[in-house]
């Protein structure tokens, strides 16, 4: 999959793709259907294929003091999306002249004039432009007029017949549900992020814990959770079970929200390493313990509790992006 930050990068014998247009924050199982439509209509069509996203995120563009909220922040969207074979990814760099743009500017000049689409396919709700005037009517009109071909991918649904969206994505994970989650977004919900130093009171109860503080993550409800943590072993990531608290850490008076992950049966240095952590169950809640060793014997049965948990399901045994597996 090929990177474009800027329309002028993008060599001309890739003009004329098949475009799918979206934040696509999670590469959820509807924003899956709307890509994977587009890519089939380009091979259809005998044409490029590619997804159009913009950053930073709209929403945090123009609402920078909410509560982040991000289920996959860039470079995770684009490992998801390059799962799903596409050739180009646009990233459209979304700052106030980009705000300002109407949608018919942003049809006739990045769509049109830059990039040639041949096909663009959206979601079912998808709006844009200046006021988010720009819809999939608006889309059809230009359409029809012969600018391109469109499609509107129609909402696409769960089992219980509710339609996939990263609210709900967030919803399971804020109420303690990585289960429910992983079966929205097609794939376990990962935090990743750079292995930090904390108080090294971990190696003294026998738990060390490598911290990984979330950043503009979603924040997942308070607590503790069996966790597969990938670890990039030359090259290729390799996955290992691990019990992981999310939280404050009550007992040492602590207050700023870090996740501490560790990993079971291992000895290894990994500060400064990069780490992916997969959530697949939740345990308990956090709580303040009276002293370490009630904390010591509560993670020691926590951690057999994650043991079990994860040996009940079954993982791909490749590496690589892991895909959900259904509720037992
Ligand atoms: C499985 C697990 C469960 C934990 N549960 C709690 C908890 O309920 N309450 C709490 O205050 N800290 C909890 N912790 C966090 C520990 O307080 C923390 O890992 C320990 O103090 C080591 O901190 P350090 O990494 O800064 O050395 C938990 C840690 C792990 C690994
Ligand atoms: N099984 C393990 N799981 C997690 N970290 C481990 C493990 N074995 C060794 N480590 C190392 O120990 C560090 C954490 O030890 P800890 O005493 O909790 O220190 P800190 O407070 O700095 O996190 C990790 O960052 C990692 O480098």
């Amino acid at each position: 999959m090929r990177l474009i930050r800027h329309c002028g990068e993008l060599p001309p014998d890739l003009r004329g793709c098949v475009v799918a247009l979206g934040n696509f924050d999670g590469v959820h199982r509807g924003h899956q259907a709307v890509i994977l439509t587009a890519k089939r209509i380009a091979e259809s069509l005998g044409a490029p294929h590619g997804v159009m996203t913009f950053e930073p995120h709209p929403r945090a563009f123009f609402n920078p003091t909410q509560p982040q909220f991000r289920l996959t922040p860039f470079r995770v969207k684009a490992r998801l999306i390059e799962a799903l074979g596409i050739d180009l990814l646009f990233m459209q760099h979304f700052d106030q002249d980009f705000a300002n743009m109407t949608a018919l500017e942003f049809v006739g000049d990045v769509l049109g004039n830059c990039l040639k689409v041949r096909h663009v396919v959206v979601g079912y709700d998808y709006v844009f432009g200046k006021g988010r005037k720009g819809t999939g009517a608006l889309l059809q009109k230009a359409a029809d007029e012969g600018a391109f071909g469109f499609t509107a991918v129609p909402p696409e649904m769960a089992e219980g017949g509710e339609t996939f969206s990263s609210t709900r994505v967030r919803e399971a994970l804020t109420n303690g549900r990585p289960a429910i989650a992983a079966q929205l977004l097609g794939h376990y919900w990962e935090i990743e992020g750079r292995v930090e130093h904390g108080d090294q009171r971990g190696r003294t109860i026998g738990f060390p814990t490598a911290n990984i503080h979330l950043g503009e993550y979603q924040r997942p409800a308070a607590g503790v959770y069996a966790v597969r943590a990938g670890i990039d072993l030359g090259g290729a990531t390799q996955w290992l079970d691990g019990v992981a608290n999310f939280g404050s850490r009550p007992t040492f008076d602590k207050t700023d929200q870090i996740l501490e992950v560790h990993l079971l049966d291992q000895n290894m240095d990994l500060y400064g390493r990069h780490l992916r952590v997969a959530l697949i169950d939740f345990i308990r809640t956090e709580r303040k313990f009276s002293g370490l060793d009630e904390l010591k014997s509560q993670i020691q049965t926590d951690a057999a509790t994650a043991r079990q948990m994860l040996a009940a399901r079954h993982f791909p045994a490749s590496p690589g992006p892991m895909v959900a597996v259904s509720e037992n």
